[in-house]
């Protein structure tokens, strides 16, 4: 594996092992919870917390070639989202989530384990922290390298795609009276009253990265989604109908999961001049209903 020579002391709860498609991976198993990361795109395709079911989910269908994207867990949207502030970049959501991270260190933290990864590409110095315990938080810091040059609309999201017993029984609380751009409309100024229930495709960027709780009977829990210096949260479903379209999802497991995203995004966008940065995180916990 390429990672080989600048491999960091792994604790014995941990292991950097080929995983699907022989890419490489950090594997977690501590008492406090179990993970499971991949080095292209410091890519978190697992996490159940000790004693309770997947709380991420990720497509049976998800492609592994150290390329494409992979359909699930949490892809990082750096340094745009979609197609970034001015509606032209590419690819898709930054390439963040297709580059080969260097993992920096592992470290055991009460129960749990932190690994911490790091990227630099065009200009920005990315630093990723992943905390696996009880709960899950993540933290992501962006920097602009270099001394000179002009700002530059930097963007992130933390595109976590949550396990969910059935999307249509779930209901979502914590946005109520906050507005929103409606991207399968093209509507922005809408505004989300009462709970959030999922009754087709959806793809909204709330103006609030404060705690969102999923209520999930099916799986008899709940989820809470809490935001750190997000100004958004971003909800998506691609719903039958968009299911069909992406290859890497199969047609029925729309239905089995719901993204809640932490982010920073769109009128949100942070100008970064050379030497700043900009900081978000998402901390998510599970509870019994
Ligand atoms: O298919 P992807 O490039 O992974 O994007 C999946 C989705 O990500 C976000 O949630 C966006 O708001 C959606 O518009 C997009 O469809």
């Amino acid at each position: 594996m390429s990672t080989h020579a600048t491999r960091p002391r792994l604790p014995r709860t941990t292991a950097l092992t080929p995983g699907r498609g022989g890419q490489p991976r950090l594997l977690i198993d501590a008492p406090a919870g179990s993970a499971e990361i991949y080095l292209h795109g410091a890519h978190l395709t697992a996490w159940t917390p000790r004693g309770g079911k997947p709380v991420i989910f990720t497509s049976r269908r998800a492609v592994f070639d150290g390329a494409a994207p992979i359909r699930g867990g949490v892809p990082l949207c750096l340094p745009w989202f979609g197609a970034g502030v001015s509606g032209d970049r590419r690819p898709s959501h930054g390439w963040g989530r297709i580059s080969p991270w260097q993992l920096r260190s592992v470290q055991s933290r009460s129960g749990g384990v932190q690994a911490l990864f790091t990227l630099e590409r065009d200009g920005i110095a990315a630093l990723y922290s992943v905390d696996v315990g009880e709960e899950l938080s993540l933290s992501l810091s962006l920097r602009r390298t270099g001394a000179t040059g002009a700002e530059e609309p930097v963007e992130a999201a933390l595109h976590t795609y949550l396990a969910v017993g059935d999307v249509t029984a779930v209901e979502v609380t914590g946005l109520e009276g906050t507005t929103y751009l409606d991207k399968v409309t093209g509507q922005a100024g809408q505004v989300q009253h009462g709970a959030l229930h999922i009754v087709g495709q959806t793809d909204r960027v709330y103006a609030s990265g404060a705690p969102v709780t999923l209520t999930d009977p099916a799986y008899g829990r709940s989820v809470r989604v809490a935001g750190v210096r997000a100004a958004n949260t971003v909800v998506w479903n691609p719903w039958s109908a968009g299911a069909a379209a992406l290859t890497d999802l199969d047609d029925d497991e729309f239905a089995s999961m719901l993204c809640v995203e932490s982010a920073v995004v769109g009128d949100s966008a942070v100008r970064l001049a050379p030497g700043e940065s900009l900081s978000l995180g998402t901390r998510i916990a599970v509870a019994p209903l």
